[in-house]
């Protein structure tokens, strides 16, 4: 509307991109247009916000909380980019249109109360234990790469959460593992290859023919998780009232028994969950362990505050010790705030959102940078430096409730944001009770690689553990 171009002539922004057809040519335009733009010269700008026009798409990005506490709440539907993942993932809690979001975020939630995620507890215990078994069996080894060893345990560990089926009864789903990194690999090179970015060329190339199989068995993975549920659903005895009837899964088949959910319904949303409950956690205790590996100082405070609480080196952090584990908890969300796993949120407008002195007209694509928000100056003084005590509570107060912001914000935050931090504290609490890590060759966490995808993670992270002594 003529509207829209008023408001967009007023937000600052030095380029545009012709007009071009394809969706996924434009999202590659944006992550690099866009990102280029707000990493350089965002702060130059001095305005916080900066607009592209990219064919007739209007994007915006802004980095001021004020502004992203608005987006936020405001508006709840995602841009199309997010369309762009993969196929067997167009209608899941994350991508969904905030009609269908809305009725399934209702019937998941309340699998994520505390009373669910408190009894938890154990089973991640359970798998941290495991993690550390793992680790003496290799003793002193250097790990090339870590993060695939504790993704493992991730997954695992939530579907042990999330699903009433038994992980070893799933062969497959170390695969879920293999699968998601391909999907990512093809994601990146495509975006590598300017011409498989027109809808066209992509369907004919082996590249889309790959990703076709790589759905195919994903989706498999998924129907045998199902069906195991029903089975457990059809051969227990069923109390609805028992906890783990309430967890996701079991939850949702009940649903599907009553209508309310369709089984096609069940099987995007469980994939879609249990990669995301494992993926996130799994980078993001790779990223504190490498981050503690290179500010060893760091890690002894952590290791200190551990031995007070826990005693005894074989036992693992019960809940309420957890709880005092202080100082671990503000290096989880130091390493957050350098390091977002999840690094944008891109939304949509709806409708106007009036950003004093701008208005972020309908129809545009609203970029939310988390990890520029979380390195601006204005808000963290030497935002290089990593200092988990910016994280006390008075230093907390000061600053606005949208200045950190690594499991979002609002209605449509992240429903895990509970279940991965405890799953985060608990694997590195067990693991740093038993073991010192070391990494190789690094001094500051800018000698980290980081792969800049969908996800934030460490490319070049190599971990060596050593034994503690008793
Ligand atoms: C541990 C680190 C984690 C981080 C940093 C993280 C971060 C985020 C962020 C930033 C979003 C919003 C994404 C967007 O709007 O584009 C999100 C959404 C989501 N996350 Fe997480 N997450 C983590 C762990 C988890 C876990 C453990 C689960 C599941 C148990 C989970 C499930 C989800 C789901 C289902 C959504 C979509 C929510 C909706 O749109 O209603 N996440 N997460």
């Amino acid at each position: 509307s003529d509207g829209c171009y008023y408001h967009a002539w007023k937000i600052p922004g030095p380029f545009s991109v012709p007009l071009v057809g394809s969706a996924f040519l434009v999202t590659h335009i944006i992550l690099y247009r866009i990102f280029e733009l707000v990493c350089g010269k965002l702060d130059s700008l001095q305005t916080g916000c900066a607009k592209s026009w990219v064919g007739s798409q209007l994007y915006i990005a802004t980095m001021r909380p004020t502004d992203t506490e608005k987006i936020l709440t405001n508006c709840l539907n995602k841009s199309p980019f997010y369309e762009n993942f993969n196929d067997i993932m167009k209608d899941t809690l994350l991508t969904s249109k905030v009609s269908i979001w809305k009725e399934h975020r209702k019937m998941i939630n309340p699998s994520f109360n505390s009373k669910i995620l408190n009894s938890y507890h154990d089973i991640f215990v359970s798998y941290s234990r495991e993690m550390v078994k793992f680790l003496d069996d290799k003793e002193g080894a250097e790990q090339t790469d870590f993060l695939p060893v504790i993704w493992e345990k991730t997954v695992d560990a939530a579907l042990a959460t999330l699903t009433n089926v038994k992980p070893h009864v799933i062969k497959e789903r170390q695969r879920m593992i293999t699968i998601t990194v391909k999907f990512e690999e093809i994601l990146i090179q495509r975006f590598h290859t300017f011409w498989l970015l027109i809808d066209f060329f992509w369907k004919l190339s082996n590249l889309h023919k790959e990703h076709k199989v790589l759905c195919q068995t994903a989706h498999e993975i998924a129907e045998n998780i199902i069906a195991e549920e029903y089975k457990s659903y059809e051969s227990e005895d069923r109390n609805d009232d028992t906890i783990e009837s309430k967890r996701f899964l079991p939850n949702l088949t009940k649903l599907n028994r009553t209508k309310q959910i369709t089984r096609d319904e069940i099987l995007e949303e469980t994939s879609f969950m249990l990669m995301a409950a494992s993926e996130t956690a799994a980078i993001t205790i790779n990223t504190v362990l490498t981050i503690l590996g290179i500010y060893s100082d760091i890690q002894e405070r952590v290791y200190q505050e551990l031995v007070s609480v826990l005693p005894n080196i074989e036992s693992s952090p019960t809940q309420e010790e957890l709880n005092r584990l202080d100082y671990l908890e503000r290096v989880v969300k130091e390493t957050l705030r350098l390091v977002p796993t999840i690094p944008f949120i891109l939304r949509y407008a709806d409708e106007d959102i009036k950003c004093d002195p701008y208005v972020f007209p309908a129809g545009s694509n609203l970029f939310v940078p988390l990890v520029l928000l979380h390195r601006d100056p204005e808000i963290w003084p030497e935002p290089e430096k990593f200092d988990p005590d910016r994280f006390l509570p008075d230093e907390v107060a000061k600053r606005h409730r949208c200045s950190y912001i690594p499991f979002s914000f609002g209605a449509r935050n992240c429903i895990g944001f509970k279940f991965g931090m405890m799953v985060v504290k608990v694997m590195v609490a067990t693991i740093l009770r038993n073991y010192k890590v070391l990494t190789v060759g690094m001094k500051s966490w800018k000698d980290i690689q980081w792969d800049y995808m969908v996800m934030l993670k460490a490319k070049n992270s190599r971990l060596r553990f050593e034994k503690r002594k008793f």
